[in-house]
């Protein structure tokens, strides 16, 4: 099949480079020229475990291309695959500014029957008002198809992810049109749900919102577990040996950050609301997750006494573990509060580049907390399990520990002489 894909960033890029590597014939177009410079020359513009290696072997096989001429991406492919992104609107809601664009482009070149294959995360009705302006546009209902299929990927494991999917959902108005969209993944193996476009939509929204959810259960139980000294490993655990709850998504913390569960747990909201329904789950998850830095913070200050001229040393600053991507990161969250009450702070993270004028970044780990009055742990990258404790007690200034993501053994922490805490760890 020739598809063209819209948008080289995660989703866009991965899709690209794992159907081509399913055997298709790939063009993926995004406007931003220097990442299509990057990528002819051969460079990847995002980190992400395996995603060079495929692209690399893909287009070497000729069956990726990269180009950053949207017109030709739209008449040259009778399938095309947007993967724009849908960022949140100051109001929650979602900015569709991107998917407009794409669309008018389409009306206006599509000159053969297009299926049009929504990957972007997009709002209830989105799909059915593409159809809409096409149709409006001039284009004949009988020339194009509209199918929602959203991503379910994670950074960090998006190609691992990809080729090994929960489930591939699909939402379309017409069986032939979902027909073709299961044969591009015919040779994955995983279930698939036929829905209505609406429906699929939905589907990625509830998703989202469920796991968020999860961790702001988690989060809440774990402030509980604090008041009353319990250790919420222990609870964690004892909660996931039930098959009814499951052990996935219950890691405690600092709270859940990235590119999409704040925003689509927001999109979730105002689409809600804009139908008169008032989520009121979603905006407590929402609100738990908002206040979680505030619990680490009050530790920090409960210790430290004072947090104003203190020298903080944060280890992570990428929203999780095996990515580079600093969106809404909850580490970033924390250290913009720690600079509100007057903190000095110093960064190292293995991958993530923090470049902002009042934080001093460093290459080293161990260079970071020289000097130190507390060490924080905010993304529980694996280097940071065991590092050289007596190396990094002698170079601190101080002594503090604070472990925001449960991921260190506290005894070890505190054989060598330095204090560990967290929220709910005992
Ligand atoms: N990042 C993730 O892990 C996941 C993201 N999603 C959803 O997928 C969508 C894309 O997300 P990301 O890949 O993270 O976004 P991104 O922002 O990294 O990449 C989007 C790309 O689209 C390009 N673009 C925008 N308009 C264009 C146009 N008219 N022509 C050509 N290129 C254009 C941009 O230059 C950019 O490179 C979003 O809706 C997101 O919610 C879904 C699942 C996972
Ligand atoms: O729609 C999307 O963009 C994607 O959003 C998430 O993927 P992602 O944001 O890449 O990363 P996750 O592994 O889900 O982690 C999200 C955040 O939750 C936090 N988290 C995760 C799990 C957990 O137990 N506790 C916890 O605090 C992580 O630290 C991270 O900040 C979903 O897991 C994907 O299925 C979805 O496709």
């Amino acid at each position: 099949m020739k598809i063209g894909v819209i948008g080289a960033g995660y989703v866009g890029l991965t899709t690209s480079a794992v159907l081509a590597d399913l055997g298709h014939q790939v063009t993926c177009v995004d406007f931003n020229e220097g990442k299509i410079a990057m990528l002819l020359n051969g460079e990847i513009p995002i980190y992400e475990e395996g995603l060079a290696e495929l692209v690399v072997s893909n287009t070497k096989a000729g069956r990726l291309l990269f180009s950053t001429d949207t017109v030709s991406g739209i008449e040259n492919h009778p399938v095309i695959l947007i993967a724009v992104g849908t960022p949140p609107l100051a109001n929650g809601s979602t900015d569709l500014t991107f998917i407009k664009n794409i669309v008018e482009r389409i009306a206006a070149h599509a000159h053969s029957h297009k299926t049009i294959i929504t990957k972007s995360t997009v709002p209830p009705g989105t799909n059915e008002w593409i159809c809409q302006v096409l149709t409006e546009k001039g284009l004949d209902p009988g020339s194009f198809d509209v199918v929602s299929n959203p991503e379910f990927l994670k950074e960090g494991t998006a190609v691992h992810d990809s080729f090994h999917p929960h489930r591939i959902v699909i939402g379309a108005k017409r069986r032939e049109a979902s027909l073709l969209v299961r044969s591009l993944y015919q040779k994955i193996k995983a279930p698939v749900i036929e829905t209505n476009l609406t429906g699929a939509e939905l589907i990625k929204y509830a998703s989202n919102a469920f796991l968020a959810t999860k961790i702001s259960f988690i989060n809440e139980i774990a402030r509980i577990c604090d008041a009353f000294g319990a250790d919420i490993k222990d609870i964690q655990r004892g909660l996931s040996e039930d098959p009814r709850i499951g052990k996935y998504f219950l890691q405690a913390g600092l709270g859940y950050g990235g590119s999409c569960f704040p925003k689509d747990l927001s999109s979730l909201v105002s689409a809600a609301s804009e139908k008169g329904r008032e989520p009121s789950l979603l905006l407590a998850v929402r609100n738990i997750n908002e206040t979680q830095a505030d619990f680490y913070l009050e530790k920090l200050e409960s210790s430290l006494k004072d947090l104003k001229g203190k020298q903080i040393t944060v280890w992570g600053a990428a929203f999780k573990p095996g990515t580079d991507d600093l969106r809404s990161s909850q580490s970033v969250r924390l250290i913009e509060k720690l600079i509100d009450h007057g903190s000095s702070i110093h960064v190292y993270d293995p991958v993530a580049k923090l470049n902002r004028a009042d934080v001093t970044s460093h290459k080293d780990m161990y260079d970071s907390v020289k000097n130190s009055d507390a060490l924080v742990l905010a993304t529980e990258w694996d280097e940071f399990r065991s590092p050289d404790w007596n190396r990094v007690k002698k170079l601190m200034r101080g002594t503090l520990f604070l472990d925001c993501r449960n991921f260190v053994d506290p005894g070890i922490v505190r054989s060598y002489g330095l204090i560990y805490q967290g929220v709910a760890r005992q």
